[in-house]
């Protein structure tokens, strides 16, 4: 079966960039991309390409070459699922905010929405996608939906998550370590389906990367993928502590360690605590899962691996109080940094935020600069949290366009993004113009010691 035309619903962080790759390597593919979200819609179809809604390295190029070809922006979504052979979903799946689950499960209610409208308009057979991080066992609820509310026309259930880290989404898309690709495979029909999407990736995928399993092993792998990551990052933040107490150095450990080909060098570099809107939100689910089966055991060991991330966190923001002569009342806290990585204007669970907020109940003036994140984002990522009124934050917080404008007058600096530019600054410049001491805290591991030190700042990084 060749696929004609592909619908996605969702033109978010997954949606946009996942199908401006597949419509750049399938030119014979009509790809549109839909989303209830007219601003965002708007924003993708904008005539100036660098103003797509997501700062990706390297996809304005993939969007400017493939636009108004055989890739569109749209809202409407009714349109697009009738046209379309192959319907991916890659709505938000997040953590639910009430009810049973609050805290923990993955809220379903956009999934389920897209399946009854595409049930609901659907004339012919689709292929539908999850492309969205799913509970295991969520195609059964969608074939269910569609099977009991549909015009009887066949729907074949496909699981495809996505393993595309923000900040490399284009090289993870061009180059995929694989991509997985569960369906019904014991029946003609089901295997006709993922025969389908494997040719799709076949465009550009070497076959061998190409892996297919059954349903419900590609949703949980997916889930397994985020948990086994973050786990690496809790677990190197744990010896970043114990590094701090004893005199080891987390950079050194970490090399030592990753040098065992066993573990492998990648994701073992400490932080301030990991970030993004998925490891927290699938480890979540993945413990309301293991806890709705009534395996607890399960539960609390990957647990573990959120309340080492949220201790991260507040201790390096306890660090600066303590540093600060245990008051940080009054004083001017520069911040580098806002996005949860470098090089992606996302901030969702950004560390930043919580040690932002940790600051400002302690009283501090905080000033920061993101070279990429909106000033609006900022304040939103603080309202959210609920912590204050919206006009303190305003009033307590200041975001500017410059590290230097930051850093002038400040008592201390906090790196807590990794952007490249930071390594670059003039901090002996820097440096003059703080106020005495002046305290330099690094969260990311970015910065040189020595260097620092020569300069005169009070400098702290963090497993060192
Ligand atoms: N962000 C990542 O790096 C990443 C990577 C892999 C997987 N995922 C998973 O992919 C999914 C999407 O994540 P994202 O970061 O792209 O989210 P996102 O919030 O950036 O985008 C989701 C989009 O879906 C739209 N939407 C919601 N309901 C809709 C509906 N009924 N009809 C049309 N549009 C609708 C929203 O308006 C939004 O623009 C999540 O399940 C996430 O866990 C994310
Ligand atoms: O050694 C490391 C690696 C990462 N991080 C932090 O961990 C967070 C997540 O980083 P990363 O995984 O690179 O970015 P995401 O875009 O969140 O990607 C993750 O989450 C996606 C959504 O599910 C998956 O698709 C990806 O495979 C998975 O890497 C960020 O705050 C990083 O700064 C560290 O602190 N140390």
């Amino acid at each position: 079966m060749n696929i004609k035309n592909i619908c996605c619903i969702g033109a978010g962080y997954v949606g946009g960039p996942t199908m401006a790759v597949i419509a750049q390597k399938c030119p014979e593919i009509n790809v549109t991309v839909v989303d209830i979200n007219e601003e965002r819609i708007k924003a993708w179809n904008d005539e100036n390409v660098e103003n797509i809604p997501i700062y990706e390295p390297g996809l304005p190029e993939v969007v400017k070459e493939a636009r108004g070809r055989n890739l569109f922006f749209s809202t409407d979504v009714d349109a697009a699922i009738d046209k379309a052979d192959m319907i991916f979903i890659s709505v938000n799946t997040p953590t639910k905010t009430y009810g049973i689950g609050k805290g923990m499960a993955a809220d379903l209610k956009f999934i389920e929405l897209c399946a009854r409208q595409i049930a609901r308009v659907a004339k012919d057979d689709k292929i539908v996608v999850e492309k969205s991080t799913l509970p295991v066992r969520t195609a059964e609820a969608l074939k269910n939906i569609l099977d009991n509310t549909g015009n009887g026309v066949n729907y074949q259930i496909l699981s495809n998550p996505e393993f595309l880290a923000e900040g490399t989404a284009v090289d993870d898309l061009m180059n995929p370590d694989r991509v997985l690709i569960g369906g019904d495979i014991d029946t003609a029909k089901g295997k006709e389906a993922v025969d389908a999407l494997v040719d799709v990736y076949a465009h550009w995928v070497p076959r061998e990367r190409l892996l297919t399993t059954n349903v419900w092993s590609s949703e949980l792998s997916k889930l397994t993928a985020n948990a086994f990551l973050a786990q690496r990052v809790s677990s190197i933040n744990a010896m970043s502590e114990l590094c701090e107490k004893t005199g080891a150095d987390v950079n050194e450990v970490s090399k030592a360690v990753g040098m065992d080909s066993r573990i492998g060098a990648k994701f073992l570099k400490s932080s301030v605590g990991f970030g993004g809107s998925c490891f927290q939100k699938d480890i979540l689910n993945l413990v309301y899962i293991s806890k709705s089966f009534g395996l607890h055991e399960v539960a609390d060991y990957w647990e573990q691996v959120i309340i080492m991330n949220d201790h991260q966190k507040r201790r390096f923001a306890a660090k600066i109080v303590q540093t600060l002569f245990n008051t940080v009342s009054g004083k001017k806290i520069a911040l580098l940094g806002w996005a949860f990585k470098k090089d992606t204007n996302d901030t969702r669970e950004s560390a930043a935020i919580y040690v932002a907020d940790y600051l400002l109940n302690e009283q501090a003036e905080i000033v920061v600069y993101d070279p990429k994140v909106k000033t609006e984002q900022i304040y939103a990522d603080l309202d959210y949290l609920n912590t204050r009124s919206l006009e303190e934050n305003r009033a307590r917080v200041t975001v500017v366009d410059g590290a230097y404008e930051a850093t002038k007058d400040a008592h201390a600096v906090a790196v807590l993004t990794e952007w490249d530019e930071f390594k670059e600054l003039d901090w002996q410049k820097i440096y003059k113009e703080m106020l005495k001491p002046a305290f330099l805290f690094d969260g990311r591991r970015l910065l040189e010691r020595k260097t620092k030190e020569g300069i005169g700042f009070e400098f702290y990084a963090i497993g060192s």
